[in-house]
């Protein structure tokens, strides 16, 4: 694109920092203006459908598989694309916020893939935001210096909730997912291609098929205008929200020209699940501790998965352990057998790879794939046509039901504070007693107790009481922390009586946002 045919003007509000020039190009504000222009009004649209579905959920409208999409579903013909190259073997796969730190070290990890995380893992400051583009920049061009780069780039955008209040167009703020997206791929497409691999994605919290839809159509167009082959682009869509459990076929047709396969991501899928049929007793979940990935509904909907992408020819890839590395050496150990149980189980299930949080999980994993996978790159070729799922048994929640512990209240107003703390600060993944946490699991945390509260099997008065001790055991251990700010987010998203559908909207404008004048 020549900037003589710039017309897409996205106004920057926000002051400039150390080398943003490099990535807030004229051209590639003008790309994102083009995104936005195209695809802005799709996405308001089906935001208010999300709505519109939760009403319809509540209000006890049976959840099922599509029926005008039967025909889909039933055609043994379709697959999807063939794997891109870097994507064949993925049975490694390392995730974690586009820090540059990070990114040297997961680059080295041993891992087939580096997941570069602006969800889950990344507080959305801006800074973060545009370093982490300039980190991805800097990856591909060998520029971040002890690294040899032997990790495939795949890059997760944020999700369509949120906006990017720091970039205008027409007067709105810019959808944060087209901004992640576009950054990268104006930047970093062509690289990637002369590099040998591509452009590759991983799609959050997509909530049906007609999101899936709008990510192709965006694809479309990006690779139209910067002039990539159609088809060159490969995005993984996550499968973590209850609704998409149950489009997961459609979602792999609609980008089946661009897609690379399902994950599972239990913590945001678990999250939805409490958030979606919180007001439902038979949907009464106990301790998170409790809710294992061998419940009987979270292994219909990973059986259902690793059907539905080998069927296609797609991969299915395993999620994340909750498990990180502890100082204390039986600890330690302990912990690394709970990742390889898991591993194990995804490795026989089918999975073609997993996820890992940290490298010293590297080796855990590799080593379960191995035993699994030996020379082949992935199972696809286990087609899983002993599985068959039913609606209700992805919603057999009931086997599993129960109400909490004194102890679950507290870890769950412990863990959202201490998220909360360092998310403010700019910090989206932290460990929290030997636990990765995250945006997934935070809300988990905070939805668990909105649930609790709602049934009445915790009484407020206890919530409070525990939420006064955690806030000053915060106050002791993060002498730095803002606790009444964090206080009060917490009351907002866990204590009101309607649920917020997210934290990170709410948190994210009150807190994160400092938006400037235009600059020149
Ligand atoms: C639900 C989901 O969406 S899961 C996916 C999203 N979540 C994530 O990606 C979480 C990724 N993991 C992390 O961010 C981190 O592992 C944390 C925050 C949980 C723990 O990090 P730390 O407290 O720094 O761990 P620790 O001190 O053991 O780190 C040791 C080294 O490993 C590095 N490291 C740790 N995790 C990672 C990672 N995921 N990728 C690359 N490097 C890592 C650290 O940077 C540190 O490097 P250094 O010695 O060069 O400074
Ligand atoms: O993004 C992954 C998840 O588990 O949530
Ligand atoms: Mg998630």
């Amino acid at each position: 694109m020549s900037t003589a045919a710039l017309t897409h003007h996205v106004r920057v509000l926000a002051s400039a920092g150390q080398r943003h020039d490099e990535i807030l190009t004229p051209a590639a504000l003008d790309f994102i203006g083009h995104l936005a222009a195209a695809f802005g009004e799709r996405r308001r649209e089906l935001l208010k459908e999300r709505r519109r579905q939760a009403l319809r959920l509540a209000a006890g409208s049976a959840l099922d598989f599509p029926m005008v999409t039967s025909a889909v579903r039933a055609d043994p013909t379709w697959q999807v694309a063939p794997p891109a190259p870097g994507l064949v073997d993925r049975r490694v796969e390392i995730t974690g916020p586009p820090d540059r730190r990070m990114a040297v070290n997961a680059l080295n990890s041993g891992a087939g893939v580096w997941m570069a995380d602006f969800e889950d893992a990344t507080s959305p400051t801006w800074g973060n935001l545009i370093d982490g583009q300039l980190t991805l920049l800097d990856a591909i061009e060998r520029r971040l210096g002890d690294h040899e780069r032997l990790a495939t780039i795949v890059v997760r955008p944020r999700g369509w909730h949120l906006d990017e209040e720091h970039l205008e167009f027409e007067g709105r703020p810019v959808p944060a997912a087209l901004v992640d997206f576009g950054l990268y791929f104006f930047h970093c497409a062509r690289r990637q291609i002369d590099a040998g691999h591509g452009p590759y994605f991983y799609l959050p919290k997509l909530e049906n098929r007609y999101e899936a839809r709008l990510w192709n159509d965006i694809f479309v167009l990006a690779q139209e205008l910067l002039g990539i082959p159609r088809g060159t682009v490969r995005a993984t869509v996550l499968i973590e929200t209850i609704t998409a459990a149950f489009e997961m076929e459609e979602i792999l047709h609609e980008l089946r020209e661009h897609s690379s396969g399902l994950n599972a991501g239990r913590w945001d899928y678990l999250f939805s699940l409490i958030k979606t049929f919180g007001h439902r007793t038979d949907f009464l979940l106990p301790d998170q501790a409790k809710v294992t990935m061998t419940a009987p509904f979270m292994r219909a909907y990973t059986e259902l998965l690793v059907r539905t992408c080998h069927r296609r020819g797609a991969h299915a890839i395993g999620g994340m352990a909750a498990q990180v590395p502890v100082n204390d050496p039986d600890a330690n150990e302990a912990a690394l057998a709970k990742v390889r149980l898991d591993k194990e189980r995804e490795a026989e299930d089918g999975f073609d790879g997993s996820w890992v949080a940290h490298p010293a999980l590297v080796p855990v994993c590799r080593e379960v794939f191995d035993g699994v996978l030996g020379d082949r790159p992935h199972q696809i070729d286990r087609t899983r046509d002993d599985v068959e799922v039913t609606a209700a048994e992805l919603l057999s929640v009931r086997r599993v039901s129960g109400p909490p512990t004194a102890e679950g209240v507290r870890t769950n107003v412990a863990v959202a504070l201490r998220y909360f703390a360092a998310w403010l600060r700019g910090q989206g993944a932290v460990a929290v007693n030997g636990l990765m946490e995250d945006a997934a699991t935070a809300e988990i945390a905070r939805v668990q107790i909105w649930q609790w509260l709602r049934h009445r099997v915790v009484d407020r008065e206890t919530v409070e009481r525990v939420l006064d001790d955690e806030v000053v055991a915060l106050g002791a251990e993060y002498p730095w922390a803002p606790v009444d700010d964090i206080r009060a987010l917490f009351e907002r998203i866990a204590l009101a009586g309607e649920l917020p559908l997210f934290f990170t909207p709410d948190a994210y404008t009150r807190h994160l946002v400092r938006r400037t004048e235009a600059q020149a």
